[in-house]
């Protein structure tokens, strides 16, 4: 079986571990059940870097979730396709986790029946850490997650024809870890009060009012606490909301997300990617065959 997990950005600007968006660049997991050990073959990103053994991001995910579904198989198989650079801030630790919860699931007789779409969110969004990436990978679209006493939930909403997403993303990585670490334990009520009103705003202006991008997209929380770590990625964002572009750090960053058009000179002459990426509307699939 195969399964094809989008990238994602979380946060969005004011959305901080709640908002997310699904992005039209794919990594692709086979996987197998053997009869024994366990092997990974990669290509595309992280080849010859990522392990290829049981501590691969993908098998600690099928794992834990085997362990839910009543049992470890005697062998796995797999095959990763990544087009999702890791340790950008496109969500690639998320699609690993979310790729390794539904093989899992797939793989095993009467798997949907055992664990729903709410079960697996909940899994994903446990082994994440928080919710923001895992909600749009697995259900697409736009979405809004939050935390109960019993786990994640998330619901996703169409996005309005008029958000246009690009990506600029670095040659450097940055760790999401890292980056979490670099945040204050507590925060201004102000600066509060203002991400909740913005956040707010963003869900209006992504679904119905792309105009209001730019003022719906400003962050108080997390953007310049985090930007002596990244300061390209700062001056970036810096640069294209003043050429009125609504841009944000893609989740945890180092990878710049514009969400409205871009002047073609951004990025040009640079060694920053840019990608034109559409909103994926599908979230994970999962397909009975291989590659
Ligand atoms: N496809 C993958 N296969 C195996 N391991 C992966 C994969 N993608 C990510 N990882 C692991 O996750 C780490 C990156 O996770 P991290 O959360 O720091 O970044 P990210 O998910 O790309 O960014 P963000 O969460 O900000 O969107 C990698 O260094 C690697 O250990
Ligand atoms: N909300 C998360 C997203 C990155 O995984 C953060 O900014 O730390």
């Amino acid at each position: 079986m195969r399964v094809r997990v989008p990238a994602t950005s979380a946060n969005l600007g004011p959305g901080f571990d709640a908002l997310g968006l699904a992005l039209g660049r794919h990594d692709d997991v086979t996987a197998e059940v053997t009869d024994g050990g366990v092997r990974v073959v990669v290509t595309g990103e992280g080849a010859g870097e990522l392990p290829s053994d049981d501590r691969h991001l993908v098998v600690t995910a099928m794992r834990a979730a085997f362990d839910l579904l009543g049992g470890q198989p005697a062998g796995l198989a797999l095959e990763c396709v990544n087009r999702i650079p890791q340790a950008r801030g496109l969500g690639s630790s998320s699609a690993a986790i979310v790729a390794g919860v539904l093989a899992a699931r797939a793989l095993v007789p009467d798997g949907e029946g055992r664990m729903d779409d709410e079960a697996a969110l909940r899994l994903a969004a446990e082994l994440e850490g928080h919710p923001d990436n895992v909600a749009p990978c697995l259900l697409g679209g736009f979405t809004i997650a939050w935390t109960e006493p019993t786990g994640a939930r998330a619901v996703s909403l169409p996005v309005a024809p008029g958000v246009r997403p690009t990506a600029f993303v670095p040659a450097e990585r940055g760790l999401t870890s890292v980056a979490r670490a670099a945040l204050p334990a507590t925060v201004p009520h102000a600066d509060a009060a203002s991400n909740a009103g913005r956040a707010a705003l963003l869900v209006h202006a992504l679904t119905a009012d792309p105009g209001l991008l730019l003022p719906a997209t400003v962050d108080r929380l997390h953007q310049e606490q985090r930007a002596p770590g990244m300061p390209g990625t700062a001056k970036l964002v810096a640069e294209l909301r003043e050429a009125g572009v609504a841009a944000v750090v893609s989740g945890a960053g180092p990878t710049v997300l514009a969400l409205s058009d871009v002047p073609a000179r951004f990025g040009a002459g640079t060694d920053w990617r840019r990608w034109e990426l559409p909103t994926d509307v599908s979230g994970a699939r999962v397909f009975r065959g291989r590659l």
